[in-house]
């Protein structure tokens, strides 16, 4: 087949070099890495001046300190789009309260509680990303976690001018404050705080390669959710996978941007040719064809395997932000694809599905580091905090061990407090064994 798509054979090349044509991990670049520097420093020397100054720079928007913050109502759309917000935030809500992290303890082996404690944050940031359309759905696949985790102040910055339908969504999403700041300066003055906006304790949400940086670098002073790049999608499809769905599902992703990767993996030369004739067909159409043909061009990917289980060997490997199991058996492969951010299973489940109102979040790790990454889930708008419970024969149990550590990492005090609690017998010991290798002796009550 004569095609001017990269494709892959597994059976004719060397698995490592398919596996090294797949990594794609993200790294800075050190101008990227420098700009941003100067944008955070700025923000942190001279607070809104440097607000205004950037958003001027790189908005061409002029706003006064005052200007950042929105505070009227928000005007409510037309009913169909209501009615659409409406759709995706119930159920997002929902799915937000059945992953709620609960508390809980149980006994440890000398019969002390153990146990955790999530307790929502305080104040948190959510970073919604301007672009060429209003990115409704990413306000809906964040702040409505927050909401539901009971975090009490959810500041929402979003690039100027705010769509009006944005503005909505945020407010009826539960965002507390809004203000109209984009790019790293918006996440330095989420971090650092200024004279008005208070600091935040993490944040969150997707942004270009401005916003994300600012966040790796940020990192450490304030909490931050994951590094989101560019949108993926990968396809596993066997024979009795619907080319033309296929081919839709690349494309949708596909119009992100002209970085987002797709990736087909099959072991159908059939299936492989009608998708890539269907993708033809279908991107004709589309109104975001230049993007589509960049990623086309640079950042698509089909991969002929010599059966099933090693596309989904190779998958689990590059481990997709998205993938779809166009396949027989979509659970029975779930069960065989090690890393990914989001699985969509079976011909039903388009990617689009998901991006805008199934219920998890569509904020989701890229470029490989859903290896170790994972997606934005309701857990992180929680601080844990562990919990230990010892009755006085508990700790009894475990007296001896204790006083065992303590001599090990030469830590007397340690030791001390445990044997302190369970009797005189134990201190008396101490005291002796003290005494014995010639240390001060330690006054004993
Ligand atoms: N992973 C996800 O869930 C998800 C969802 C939606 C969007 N996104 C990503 O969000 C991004 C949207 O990007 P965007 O740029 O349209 O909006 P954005 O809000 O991320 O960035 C716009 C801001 O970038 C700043 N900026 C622009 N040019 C600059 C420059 N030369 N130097 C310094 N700062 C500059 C400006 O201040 C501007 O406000 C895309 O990369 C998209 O992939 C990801
Ligand atoms: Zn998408």
């Amino acid at each position: 087949m004569t095609s001017r798509y990269r494709i892959l054979r597994c059976d004719r090349e060397d698995l490592s070099l398919i596996r090294k044509q797949l990594h794609r991990r993200a790294v800075p670049s050190p101008e990227l890495s420098e700009r941003v520097r100067s944008i955070l420093a700025r923000v942190e020397a001279k607070g809104d001046t440097a607000l205004a100054e950037l958003t001027q720079e790189f908005d061409r928007v002029a706003l006064s300190p005052a200007d950042f913050c929105r505070k009227e109502a928000a005007e409510p759309p037309a009913p169909a789009v209501r009615k659409a917000i409406a759709w995706s935030l119930g159920n997002v809500r929902r799915f937000a309260r059945a992953s709620r992290p609960r508390d809980w303890r149980m006994r440890n082996r000398e019969g002390a509680w153990v146990g955790e404690r999530f307790q929502p944050l305080d104040r948190v940031g959510v970073y919604v990303p301007g672009g060429s359309a209003p990115l409704v759905s990413s306000a809906l696949m964040t702040v409505p976690f927050a909401r539901e985790a009971g975090v009490r102040e959810i500041v929402a910055v979003s690039p100027p001018p705010i769509h009006p339908v944005l503005y909505y969504a945020l407010r009826t999403a539960g965002a507390t404050e809004v203000y109209s700041l984009g790019g790293a300066q918006a996440v330095a003055a989420l971090a650092y705080g200024t004279k008005s906006i208070r600091p935040v304790d993490k944040i969150f949400g997707p942004g270009n390669a401005y916003v994300v940086e600012a966040k790796r670098q940020l990192f450490g002073m304030v909490a931050v959710d994951l590094l989101p790049g560019p949108s993926e999608v990968a396809v596993v499809a066997d024979e009795s996978a619907r080319a033309e769905f296929v081919a839709a599902d690349l494309l949708a992703q596909a119009e992100h941007g002209p970085s987002s990767r797709i990736l087909l993996l099959t072991s159908s030369q059939k299936v492989l040719e009608e998708v890539v004739a269907q993708i033809e067909e279908q991107a004709e159409a589309l109104p975001r064809r230049s993007i589509v043909e960049a990623v086309l061009r640079d950042h698509a990917v089909f991969v002929l395997t010599r059966n099933l289980e090693e596309a989904l060997d190779l998958v689990g490997e590059f481990a997709p932000e998205h993938l779809s199991l166009a396949v027989r058996h979509p659970h029975r492969a779930a069960g065989q694809v090690r890393h990914c951010g989001a699985i969509y299973l079976g011909v039903y489940s388009p990617v689009a599905a998901g991006d805008f109102l199934a219920g998890p979040s569509h904020t989701l790790p890229t470029g490989g580091s859903a290896r170790a990454f994972d997606g934005l889930r309701m857990e992180q708008f929680f601080q844990r905090t562990s919990l230990v419970e010892y009755s006085r024969s508990a700790l009894a149990r475990v007296e001896p061990e204790i006083a065992r550590f303590a001599e090990i990492e030469g830590l007397a005090a340690h030791g001390r407090s445990a044997a302190v609690r369970v009797g005189p017998r134990q201190v008396a010991e101490m005291k002796r064994a003290a005494l014995r290798e010639g240390a001060p002796s330690t006054k004993v009550k």
